[in-house]
């Protein structure tokens, strides 16, 4: 039996004992939103909110937030519907609603475009034209210059793509004042400089996946050597970037401290990843477990530094330290 073979019987074997699959309706339908991903997508959102100056009416502020969520969600959704053909191929992702059958095809694009046009909609009507135009440009930006044109055709797609989760801090800034100011549009750079690293350490072991798929995702198209390099660059990036608050006496020490101390363990972790043990091809010796742990980092370094954000807000502007 091929390799090949062996997979795809581990993953049958995967979606026949899945037990989540029998009457999970409900599940389904939130895992079509891609929930996790919100999750820090939305937090990124709640902090513009928090930061922007003014008064933010809580009641508005929640619906902003929950705009966010589904917007995220909506497009999410449309994504998994247009992107089922890849995900039926790929290991991680084959157990998703589309891809194992549990909901139909055009459930799930009416369900995505819904919720996606209730989100710009309700943040019209809660805050204002500029807000909830940019969540819907957002939205068009994942679902259909991400997904259906950059994610196929260039291995650029997640550094030109990247921008559509950079929105969301933008968002929440611009639905509390109505404008775009330099402090928004840095942390909008934060994302976007952030999200190389994070997708590129895990494309590095999910390279099998999408070559299966045909998708020219770095690794598959560059190899591996190219992505590392890449990596570690974009974390140099993200460095500097992640420093303008200071720079721009947008936040004191607090922030300051953290943004340091986060740096450099996402260089620690892109220096590993880089001296990982490869082969003259540029295949890890090592199963990546170095990218594995750089991907992780990922999440924790964003979370914490937004969370840095918000401590630091609270600490010297709104207490007075
Ligand atoms: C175009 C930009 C991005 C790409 C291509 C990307 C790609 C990915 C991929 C492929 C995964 C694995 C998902 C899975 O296994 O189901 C993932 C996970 C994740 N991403 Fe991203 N990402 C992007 C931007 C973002 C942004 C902006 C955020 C948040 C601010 C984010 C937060 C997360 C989180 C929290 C997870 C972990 C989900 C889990 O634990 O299952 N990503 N990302
Ligand atoms: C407000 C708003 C619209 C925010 C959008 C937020 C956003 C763009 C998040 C990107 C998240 C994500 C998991 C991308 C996955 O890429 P993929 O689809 O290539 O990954 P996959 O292979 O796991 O499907």
């Amino acid at each position: 039996m091929s390799k090949i073979q062996i997979e795809n019987n581990a993953v049958n074997q995967r979606i026949r004992f899945d037990p989540l699959i029998v009457g999970s309706n409900v599940r389904d339908w939130f895992l079509l939103l891609k929930p996790r991903v919100i999750s820090l997508v939305v937090f990124t959102g709640i902090v513009g909110i928090i930061l922007a100056p003014g008064y933010a009416n809580p009641f508005i502020s929640l619906i902003s937030i929950i705009c966010i969520c589904l917007a995220s969600g909506g497009a999410g959704a449309i994504n998994m519907w247009y992107d089922q053909d890849i995900d039926r191929v790929m290991n991680r992702t084959i157990t998703r609603p589309l891809p194992s059958g549990r909901v139909q095809s055009s459930d799930a694009l009416i369900y995505g475009v819904t919720v996606s046009i209730i989100s710009v909609i309700l943040m019209f009507l809660a805050t204002n034209f500029f807000a909830s135009f940019i969540l819907a440009f957002s939205i068009f930006y994942y679902s259909v210059i991400y997904t259906v044109w950059l994610k196929r055709s260039t291995p650029q797609n997640i550094v030109i793509g990247g921008a559509a989760g950079a929105f969301p801090p933008l968002i929440g800034w611009i639905s509390v004042t109505g404008q775009i100011q330099l402090f928004p549009i840095i942390l909008f750079l934060i994302v976007f400089f952030w999200t190389p690293p994070h997708f590129w350490s895990l494309s590095l072991y999910a390279c099998k996946d999408y070559g299966r798929a045909g998708i020219p995702m770095l690794p598959v198209v560059k190899g591996a050597r190219h992505t590392r390099w890449q990596i570690f660059i974009y974390t140099i990036l993200l460095a500097i970037v992640s420093l303008l608050p200071v720079y721009f006496h947008f936040t004191h020490s607090v922030y300051m401290v953290a943004a340091l101390i986060l740096n450099v363990g996402f260089m620690f972790m892109s220096i590993c990843v880089l001296l990982e043990k490869q082969d003259h091809s540029g295949k890890s010796l090592r199963s990546d477990k170095a990218a594995r742990w750089s991907f992780r980092f990922s999440l924790i370094y964003l979370f914490f530094l937004f969370l840095a954000l918000i401590i630091d807000h609270y600490i010297y502007d709104l207490w007075g330290v």
